[in-house]
């Protein structure tokens, strides 16, 4: 009661990291990294190359067993409890490797009966989730022969057909065409206003400007800056202020042997 936030941004965040720590060997990857992702918000996750953004929602979604640090998904314990987590939790990775030997309507139909639903819903489910993402004529298609964008939509249908509170998407637009991509900004945001909560892991810095009300920014496995999307910009477009917080932009044209004129 002590809360006066409204419900889409309820007392119960959708997801809490505390103190997360990954190390491949010497190197190490996520150090000691919080994080808070509100319940119902649309949150980008950015950083430049290898600053820890994969490995971070690896750990986040129970894919990737961290070293140190506690993290809490709708108040579950991940990595106390995996199968709950698994239920919650609604996962496109960037490159991620199909059984592309299933037509799209038996992956879809495998990822619903690997969560646990009766075959009569999946049915339901796939099919609507074929419609909506313009997939029904390439239903009975072998994935294998899909082009890149058609594999990102129905890796994200088997990502949807358990209904998940949390959608976790890295770089979901990559190779998708713009009026699949603007289907797609639709659907995720019809899931985030009807309660659920999306976290996208992009390099789009305008397309998360956009679409994202929450931000972090994430570099050498720390947060740097993290909060409402405006508060983070502060009056820069993202992408400024992305270059400012993490900084290393190289001045000068390029090596002489480059330049033709
Ligand atoms: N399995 C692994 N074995 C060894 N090192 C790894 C492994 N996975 C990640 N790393 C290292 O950990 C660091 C963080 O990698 P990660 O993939 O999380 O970064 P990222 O922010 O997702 O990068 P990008 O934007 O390039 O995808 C990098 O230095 C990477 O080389």
């Amino acid at each position: 009661m002590d809360d006066p936030r409204p419900t889409t941004q309820g007392a119960e965040p959708a997801l809490v990291i505390r103190g997360l720590v990954k190390r491949f060997g010497d190197k190490v990857a996520v150090s000691g990294l919080d994080l808070d992702v509100p319940s119902g918000s649309f949150f980008g996750l950015v950083g430049p190359n290898g600053a820890g953004k994969t490995t971070t929602l690896s750990m986040a979604t129970g894919l990737l067993r961290p070293d140190a640090g506690e993290i809490r998904l709708h108040g579950v314990d991940v990595w106390h409890d995996l199968v709950e987590t698994k239920k919650l939790v609604g996962i496109l990775s960037d490159g991620v490797r199909l059984f592309d030997r299933l037509s799209g309507i038996q992956l879809v139909t495998y990822a619903g009966l690997l969560g646990g639903l009766p075959r009569e819903v999946v049915a339901e489910r796939a099919a609507d989730l074929l419609q909506l993402l313009d997939l029904e004529s390439a239903g009975g298609t072998l994935v294998v022969d899909y082009s890149a964008g058609m594999t990102k939509k129905i890796a994200l249908a088997c990502a949807l057909v358990h209904a998940p509170r949390l959608l976790v998407l890295d770089e979901p637009f990559e190779s998708v065409d713009p009026v699949s991509a603007a289907n797609i900004r639709d659907i995720l945001d019809g899931f985030v206003s009807s309660g659920g909560t999306v976290i996208v892991s992009s390099h789009a810095m305008d397309l998360v400007q956009r679409m994202c009300d929450h931000v972090a920014v994430i570099a050498e496995g720390r947060v740097l800056a993290s909060g409402t999307t405006d508060a983070v910009r502060d009056g820069s477009t993202l992408e400024d202020r992305f270059v400012e917080l993490v900084g290393g932009r190289r001045s000068g044209g390029g090596p002489e042997w480059l330049r033709h004129s």
